[in-house]
Order: C-alpha cells, then sequence, then structure tokens
C-alpha cells in the first residue's frame, strides 16, 4: 500500500444528504463524497436518496458508502440500488467481511489506547487504505473529536486516511504534521448536525491547499 511522496492531500467530504451539499462539494474540488448507511447517524440517507445524490455527481469523484457492523444483506441490497465506489467500514468488521462485496473498501480505526496500527495494518492488509478515527466510547465515528496525531507512525502516513475532529481552523496543521495520503470530515463542515455549509467546505478546501504548500515546502 505504500503510496510514495504525496505531493496533494486527497479530500473526502462525509455525511453528504442533499444534492446541494453536492455541488458545493464538486464546486470547491474535493475528490469524493461519502454517503452514511448507518440509520443511528444524523446525516444517514437511505438508498434511494444515496442513488438519488449519486446522480449528481460529476466523474472523477468517488463515492464512498459508509457502514457501521452492517447486515451483509443490507450491504449488497444497497449495492444493487447505488453506484458506490468504495466502502468504508466504520464497525467492528473482520477483514474477510469487507472483502466479500467485490468492491474496493477502506477500514476505519478508532484510535482506542491499546491499538497497535502496524498490526492493524497487517490484520487490514487487504484494504485499499486505513482511515483513522477518534475514539469515543459508544458512538461508531463523526464525533466531531481529535485524537493525539502523534501517534501515527511516519512510515505509515502515506498510507493513511486522517479523519476526527478536522476542521477549516486545523486541517493545515494536521497536514502539515501528519503527511497522510487524505483527509476525512464530517461535522467541521456543518452549522448543524447534517447540514453541510458551502463556505465551512470552501473554507476547509483552502485549509488542505495551506497544508498541502506546508507539506511541500523544501527542507
Ligand atoms: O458521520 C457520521 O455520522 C458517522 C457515523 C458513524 C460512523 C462514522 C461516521 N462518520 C465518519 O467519522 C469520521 C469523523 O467525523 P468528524 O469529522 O469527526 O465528524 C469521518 O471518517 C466520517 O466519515
Amino acid at each position: 500500500m505504500r503510496r510514495g511522496d504525496i505531493q496533494r492531500t486527497r479530500v473526502k467530504i462525509c455525511g453528504l444528504t442533499r444534492v446541494s451539499d453536492i455541488a458545493a462539494v464538486v464546486a470547491a474540488g474535493a475528490d469524493a463524497v461519502g454517503f452514511v448507511f448507518h440509520p443511528a447517524s444524523p446525516r444517514a440517507v437511505t438508498p434511494e436518496q444515496a442513488a438519488q445524490l449519486c446522480r449528481a455527481l460529476p466523474p472523477f469523484v468517488t463515492a464512498v458508502g459508509l457502514f457501521v457492523d452492517a447486515r451483509p444483506e443490507a450491504i449488497a441490497a444497497t449495492l444493487e440500488q447505488v453506484p458506490l465506489d468504495l466502502l468504508q467500514f466504520h464497525g467492528d468488521e473482520s477483514p474477510g467481511f469487507c472483502s466479500a462485496f467485490g468492491r474496493r473498501w477502506i477500514k476505519a480505526i478508532r484510535m482506542r489506547p491499546e491499538i497497535n496500527l502496524a498490526a492493524e495494518r497487517e490484520r487490514f492488509s487487504g484494504a485499499d487504505g486505513l482511515l483513522l478515527d477518534a475514539y469515543e466510547p459508544g458512538r461508531a465515528g463523526g464525533t466531531g473529536q481529535c485524537f493525539d496525531w502523534a501517534r501515527i507512525p511516519p512510515d505509515l502516513a502515506s498510507e493513511i486516511l486522517l479523519a476526527g475532529g478536522l476542521t477549516p481552523a486545523n486541517v493545515a496543521e494536521a497536514i502539515e504534521q501528519v503527511r497522510p495520503y487524505g483527509v476525512d470530515v464530517s461535522g467541521g463542515v456543518e452549522t448543524a448536525k447534517g447540514i453541510k455549509d458551502p463556505d465551512l467546505i470552501f473554507a476547509f478546501m483552502q485549509g488542505v491547499r495551506d497544508g498541502d504548500r506546508r507539506r511541500n515546502q523544501p527542507g
């Protein structure tokens, strides 16, 4: 999975629920959009809603479906209706489970204190990437909390998707410090739970570009 020297941090904006969100994310230049198929989330969409949102997506923007310990039949039924490019597993799914759907997939690792990232990387070696998110007991994700970025070993950074509490105000610093393959944001570009804001999305992308300038500075 090693990805060499990353020049441009990829960006996923997660938890889109409206066609106007898609327009804002595409105009701002993000690489991927996320649809949350976890009924307990305030950003949850049905397969029918996600299919409609996908119809508004132009080429070269990746559609990611987020699942949390969903039943395999539910995931398969979603895939029948929604043209997802990539699956994001955000629960306690096993590697065998994640690879059973014939799609590319990433695995979210919630950064519990005892997590050994090198061991997780080995365990999920079939994944197309590992996404690191903050751990909060009793919550599956989308918590708006950061974890200590210093816990990411530098030799794993180029394959990491960094998530958890990123905002327009901290994303440049996060990119400069961690040097990840990509970043993922949900709550940091919302004015209320599940309500994305075009100005915050734009500001987040500006922050990413600032972070890229800083990561690419010589010396
Ligand atoms: O967005 C959600 O509601 C969600 C629900 C359940 C699991 C994951 C969820 N979102 C993912 O959580 C991280 C961090 O989000 P935030 O930026 O801290 O709000 C991100 O990967 C989202 O895709």
